[in-house]
Formats: structure tokens, C-alpha cells, sequence
């Protein structure tokens, strides 16, 4: 199986930009991991919030290949531990799937379609965080699951 994670957006700070680097390096060890950036949005400055979902959400809908499923990182979402994600993830592999899709959405989250082709939403905490800063809280947290099921020291229980 591979994990593809789909942000909008390049990171512009370089310190986050280094430690995505380095985790999503460290993930590869462990799965094929694909971090995909669509660019920003031009001119957002003439659109509405709900413009501006809708033009990201047909970005991230054009993405996707009919096989993938697709999760949606979403403050709604469903919550879990650190070692309860780690079994999410081992649930997807032993599937049979080929590809799982994770999306952060951009700014003002998700438009309505992206929404209705999604098969589920999953939460890293009641709190919003940037849609910067959570790819790198959630590739350490990928890198983490993996490192949970292969018994490694990574995580203290
Ligand atoms: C600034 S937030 C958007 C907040 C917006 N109010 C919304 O309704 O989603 C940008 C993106 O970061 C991700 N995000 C932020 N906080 C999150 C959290 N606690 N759990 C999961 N994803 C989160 C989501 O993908 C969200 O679409």
C-alpha cells in the first residue's frame, strides 16, 4: 500500500520545510509515502471562502484515482491515540488497498464535494492547527503508527 498525503500550498518557512523533510525520509523506511502540493490558489483576494474551497476541492478531487481511498484530516473528525492510529493504519494495509489518501485541506478547510467523496475524517485534536504546521505533526504521526507496529522504541507507551 502507499500513503499519499495531499496539501495546498508550499511550506514558505524553512525550518518546518526541514523537519518535513526529515520525517517524511524517515517514513520511507517503513512505506512508500508520497507528500503531493498543490499550488496555492491565484488571486484569492477576488474570492469568497466558498470560491476558494470549491477551486481547491476540484484541485484535490482531480488528484484521485477511483481505487484510492480517501481520508480527510478534519477538526470533526474521528480522534484516536497514538497506538489506536497505528492499528488504523495496519486495518488499511490488511485491507488490500493501494492507495490511502490522506488531504489537509487549505485554509477554510473542505468544499462540500470533497466532503461527499470522502470515506471518512480523522482529527489530531479538538484544537485548529495551520494548514502548514499539521503536515508535519501528521507525518510524525504516521512515522510514529509505523514504528508502534514494528515494536520500535520510537514511542513510549
Ligand atoms: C486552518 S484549518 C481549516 C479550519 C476550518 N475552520 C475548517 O473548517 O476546516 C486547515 C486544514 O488543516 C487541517 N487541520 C487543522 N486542524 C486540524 C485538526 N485538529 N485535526 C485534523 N486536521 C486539522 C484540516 O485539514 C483543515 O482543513
Amino acid at each position: 500500500m502507499t500513503i499519499k498525503l495531499i496539501a495546498i500550498g508550499k511550506t514558505d518557512n524553512k525550518q518546518l520545510q526541514q523537519l518535513i523533510n526529515e520525517y517524511t525520509k524517515r517514513l520511507g523506511f517503513y512505506i512508500k509515502f508520497l507528500l503531493e502540493i498543490i499550488p496555492d490558489i491565484k488571486n484569492t483576494k477576488n474570492l469568497s471562502e466558498e470560491q476558494q474551497k470549491q477551486k481547491e476541492g476540484e484541485l484535490i478531487l482531480n488528484k484521485l484515482i477511483t481505487t484510492d481511498v480517501l481520508i480527510l484530516l478534519d477538526e470533526n473528525g474521528k480522534q484516536f491515540d497514538s497506538v489506536g492510529f497505528s492499528s488504523y493504519l495496519q486495518k488499511h494495509m490488511n485491507s488490500g488497498i493501494k492507495q490511502l489518501v490522506f488531504v489537509i485541506g487549505g485554509p477554510y478547510g473542505f468544499s462540500k464535494d470533497v466532503y461527499n467523496k470522502s470515506n471518512g475524517k480523522i482529527s489530531l485534536s479538538k484544537m485548529t492547527f495551520s494548514h502548514q504546521m499539521i503536515r508535519l505533526f501528521f507525518i510524525e504521526q504516521l512515522y510514529r503508527g509505523f514504528t508502534i507496529l514494528k515494536n520500535e522504541p520510537y514511542h513510549h507507551r
